[in-house]
């Protein structure tokens, strides 16, 4: 199995589910016209996978891709401290989703499955806002946040998978996983599952 993912959340989620792998990363840059952040996520995880797929014959490759949707508008990773300020403004005291794509390629075929999670932020105050935005966390991460760190503060409630948030959803990973022949946890599941 191949991760084609440079993400270290990816790397160490996938690190629980007993199966070997390797990383390797196409480093070819992803571009989508798509506006609608579910089809996004899938179109981007579907593209990473194939760009390591051509290079990496034989092998089970998974790939991802999260965004973060706040109203109309798409929150990638802020490029400053300034930028991550005026993410985190919007998000305060408002809900807003987190898709992430997810796909396996395997001899030929490709699978894709979207995870949603709703996630609602608190009200944060400006002193919340410029503190958070100064420590850097946010800053290579969709929407400017990571639940997994000092983040984990920002949020109030959570509708969904949280390992969907940190950039890769369990659930589907085992499912797309096992139905490419991929013994998660030692198991292939109950047939059809
Ligand atoms: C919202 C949120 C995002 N993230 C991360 C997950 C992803 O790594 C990143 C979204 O960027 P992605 O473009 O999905 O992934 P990536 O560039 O980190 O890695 P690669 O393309 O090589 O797979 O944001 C968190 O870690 N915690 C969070 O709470």
């Amino acid at each position: 199995m191949v991760l084609a993912s440079g993400s270290p959340r990816r790397r160490e989620l996938l690190s629980g589910l007993g199966v070997p792998f390797t990383v390797q990363v196409s480093g070819e840059p992803e571009d989508s016209r798509e506006a609608d952040p579910e089809r996004l996520a899938a179109e981007l995880a579907l593209l990473k996978g194939r760009a390591v797929a051509r290079e990496a014959a034989g092998a089970v490759v998974i790939a991802a891709d999260t965004v973060v949707a706040v109203g109309a508008d798409l929150l990638a990773k802020p490029e400053s401290a300034a930028e991550n300020e005026v993410f985190l403004r919007r998000l305060s005291g408002r809900t807003h989703d987190v898709f992430t794509g997810v796909a396996v390629l395997s001899g030929g075929s490709e699978a894709v499955e979207v995870a949603r999670t709703a996630v609602t932020f608190r009200t944060l105050l400006p002193e919340e806002i410029a503190f958070y935005a100064a420590s850097g966390e946010g800053l290579d991460k969709a929407g400017g946040y990571g639940i997994q760190g000092l983040g984990m503060a920002l949020v109030e409630r959570l509708d969904g998978e949280y390992s969907n948030v940190v950039g890769f959803p369990l659930s589907v990973v085992t499912r797309l996983l096992r139905a490419a022949g991929v013994p998660v946890w030692g198991t292939l599941g109950a047939p059809g599952a």
